[in-house]
Formats: C-alpha cells, structure tokens, sequence
C-alpha cells in the first residue's frame, strides 16, 4: 500500500533584534516566499489526495457492482478435490463433471481439499460455503427420542389411529403386512391448518415407536444454489436410513411441491429438480426399510398432484382446528400443570374458543398464567382466561376466527 506523502516542514521566522529595518524586511521577504512555496507544496498534496479518493470511490463503487452481480448470479456448488500451483481440482455436484479451475490469491487462503465451494458458468470459484454438516444441521432437526406421548395431543383419536395404521404397524409389525400380502402406505400426507397437532402426531409416533425423528421443513429444500436442494433430499433420506428406524417428517411440502405455474425462471426450475428428487427417493423406498416418511401442509389446494400418486404419499389425512369436545381436551392438558380456580370451566371456555387451533388454546393457557402472575396471585381464575383471550383475539392480524363475535364475557 502506497503511503501517504509526508508534510513539508514549517519555515520558522528568525529575526535577529539587533537588525536594521531593511535586514528584517528582506528576512520577511524571505520568510513570506518560502511559506508561498509550503502553500504550494501542500496544495499538490491536497490534489494528489483528492485524486486518489476519487480512484478508491470507483474501486468501492466498482465491487459493489461484483458484489450485487454475485448475489444475483446463479452459482453451481462444486467440492474442491485437490489443490495445487495452477489451481483446484474441483468436482460439480449433478453432473460430476471434473474441471480445473485457478484459484485468486484473496481465496487461496481460504480453500481446503474437500470444501464446498460455489462455482459460477466458467467454473471460477466465488465464494467457499459452510461446512456441510453445518449446513445439514441447519437445515434439519433430528431428535432420537421426542418426549411427544399419544396423551398429549387432544381430539384426533380417529386420525392419530390413521397415522398410527399407516407408520406405526408397518415399523413394528412388518410381517403382518407380508402375511397378508399389501405393501404398507408409502407416505402419509396430513393437511389442515396450522397449529393443529400435525408435527406433534408425527413425533408422538416416533416416540411411541422408538424411531427416530427426522424433521425437514420444506422451505430449508428450497436453496439458492443449483442442485442443493436435491442435495439435501438424498442427504435427508441416507440420514435416515443410517439411524432407521427412523421417521421422516417433511413440514410445508407444499414449499417443493407446488403445482407447477407457468413461469419458467430458473428459481422454478430448480424447485422442480427438488421434488423430482423427493419423488425419485420415495419411489426407491421399499427396499429402505424401517424408514417412514411424513409430510405435513396447510396448502393442500397447492400441491402438485404427481406427489400424491400412488406409491408416493397415498395416505391422505385431514387434521382439522378442533372440535368442543377436543378443545376441552387441550385445555385439560394445557393446564394440567397450572394451579385453577375452582370457577375454571373447560366446557365454558370450550364453547367460547370455537375456531381455535390447539396452538392458540395453548397460548391462551399460557397468557392466562401470565395475567395472574401480573397480578400476584398464584391461582388462575376464569377471568384471566377472558383476558388473555381478548389479548390473543386483539393481536390476531387477520382476525380470521370465526367465533370472536360469538365470544360471551
Ligand atoms: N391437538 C393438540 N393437542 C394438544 N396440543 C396441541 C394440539 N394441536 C396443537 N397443539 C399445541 O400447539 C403446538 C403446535 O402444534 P404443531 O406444531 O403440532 O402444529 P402443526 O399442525 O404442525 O402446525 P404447523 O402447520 O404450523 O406446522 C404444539 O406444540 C402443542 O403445544
């Protein structure tokens, strides 16, 4: 790096007091020229200064622009196989096509043989990427033994004895199915509205069956990079072959298996590549074993209905917003540890929540206890569940309940 110029040092006056006046008007004269010759000097300074900040203006604005392109661009993901003086030797994931690509000296530092990186067209590498445990982990929850039970989840008796027919019988008794002589379901697919219980059944199930669980939300298969979101699908089903029994439970499907629109951009498309794999996994899934697969959406309107062919998910259940009965149920279970009044009524306050999802019913447990701790008292009474039910109802954005009108203080 270039420094910056050094200061011309300051003419000093030196005036002897034994001098006529014209020797101090000449050592004057003198002084008064060599400051004009500094002003000048530091006046170049200046200009080369401000030239140079012109220059370092256009380098910034300059990457910048890099920058946003590499945003932007569509970047392929290799994995570095050796490295040596005339570049990496790196392999593209998908086509396993190998190249030989040099390496600039800002990334020479940064690269390891076995590192993902991410290439664009001409194979020049852009940028290295998380370690890929990383990025798996990131991507999913693998829980070996949720705490989830059957008795935790209230109502959805007849669809929970659905769910348990299709992923618990074939895990814990794979013979019967053979006797018989039917292949178990391939996939269970529930839909239904959000926060009704879908993930707590696939966990239940997991627990009650010693399987472990292996969530993956869709939204997490939908990745910038070329050929990662298949990536992490054969990823996600190795994953669970490697811990079987294993359940996979795939939440918002709908996020890669959207029916496809008429927009062809590249974004789409890779979507698509996504679910063709998700496809491709599941139609290989006989010989897998003890792993069942999972998926959950509120979007069944959306889905693309290749994925619901046989063989792929073909057990079709509806987890809908509970009933009164099952609101009393899971406000029984979400206060089963909170000290009531006696006044607390589940039927009441059941027939006052119509159209409450379980995961409101919890937060109106939870705000309830919140208003009694705000006003010191360690018993919760009918009125703080009137209160925390307007707060909810408020801080709904949509107000899309249906029976917020019907509600009776
Ligand atoms: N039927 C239920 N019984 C008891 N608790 C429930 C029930 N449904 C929902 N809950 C509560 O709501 C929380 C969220 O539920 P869950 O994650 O299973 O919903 P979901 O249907 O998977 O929602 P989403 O579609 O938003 O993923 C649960 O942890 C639980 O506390």
């Amino acid at each position: 790096m270039s420094r910056s110029p050094s200061l011309p040092d300051r003419p000093t006056l030196e005036v002897d007091p034994e001098s006529t006046p014209e020797e101090r008007l000449s050592a004057l004269k003198e002084h008064f020229e060599e400051l004009q010759d500094v002003h000048e000097e530091l006046e170049e300074q200046l200009e080369s200064v401000r030239e140079k900040r012109e220059d370092l203006r256009e380098q910034v604005d300059e990457l910048q622009r890099e920058n946003e392109t590499l945003k932007t661009a569509s970047l392929y993901i290799a994995t570095v196989e050796d490295l040596n003086e005339d570049g990496a030797v790196i392999k593209q994931h998908g086509n396993n096509q190998e190249v030989l690509t040099e390496v600039g000296d800002r990334l020479r530092e940064r690269v390891e043989i076995g590192d993902r990186v991410a290439i664009n067209d001409s194979f020049s590498i852009q940028r290295v990427l998380d370690d890929e445990t990383d990025a798996r982990a990131q991507a999913m929850e693998v829980d070996q033994s949720p705490s989830v039970e059957y008795d935790d989840i209230g109502g959805l008796e007849e669809k929970l004895r659905e769910v348990r027919e299709a992923v618990e019988d074939p895990l814990v008794n794979p013979e019967q199915f053979e006797k018989v002589g039917v292949e178990p379901p391939s996939g269970v697919l529930l839909y239904g509205p959000p926060g009704t219980g879908k993930t707590m059944m696939a966990k239940a199930v997991a627990n009650e069956t010693d399987a472990t669980f292996i969530k993956m939300a869709g939204s997490e298969l939908v990745q910038k990079f070329i050929g990662e979101g298949s990536r992490l699908v054969r990823d996600l089903f190795e994953l669970a072959e490697k811990e079987e029994p294993a359940i996979i439970f795939i939440d918002e499907i709908d996020a890669v298996a959207a029916e496809r629109t008429d927009s062809k951009t590249s974004g789409d498309a890779e979507v698509q590549r996504t679910m063709m794999q998700l496809l491709s996994e599941m139609d290989g899934f006989d010989e897998r074993g003890d792993v069942r697969i999972i998926a959950a959406t509120n979007r069944f309107d959306m889905l693309d209905s290749a994925i619901l062919r046989p063989g792929r998910f073909d057990r079709l259940i509806e987890v809908p917003n509970p009933d009164q009965e099952a609101r009393e149920r899971i406000l029984e279970i979400h206060t089963e540890g909170m000290n009531l009044a006696e006044a607390v009524d589940y039927e009441t306050l059941a027939s006052k929540t119509e159209g409450f999802s379980g995961a409101e019913l919890e937060s109106l447990t939870t705000e309830a206890g919140m208003f009694a701790i705000r006003d010191g008292r360690d018993e919760v009474k009918m009125q703080d569940f009137d209160d925390a039910y307007t707060k909810i109802v408020e801080s709904s954005e949509d107000g899309s309940m249906p029976s917020y009108a019907s509600y009776v203080h």
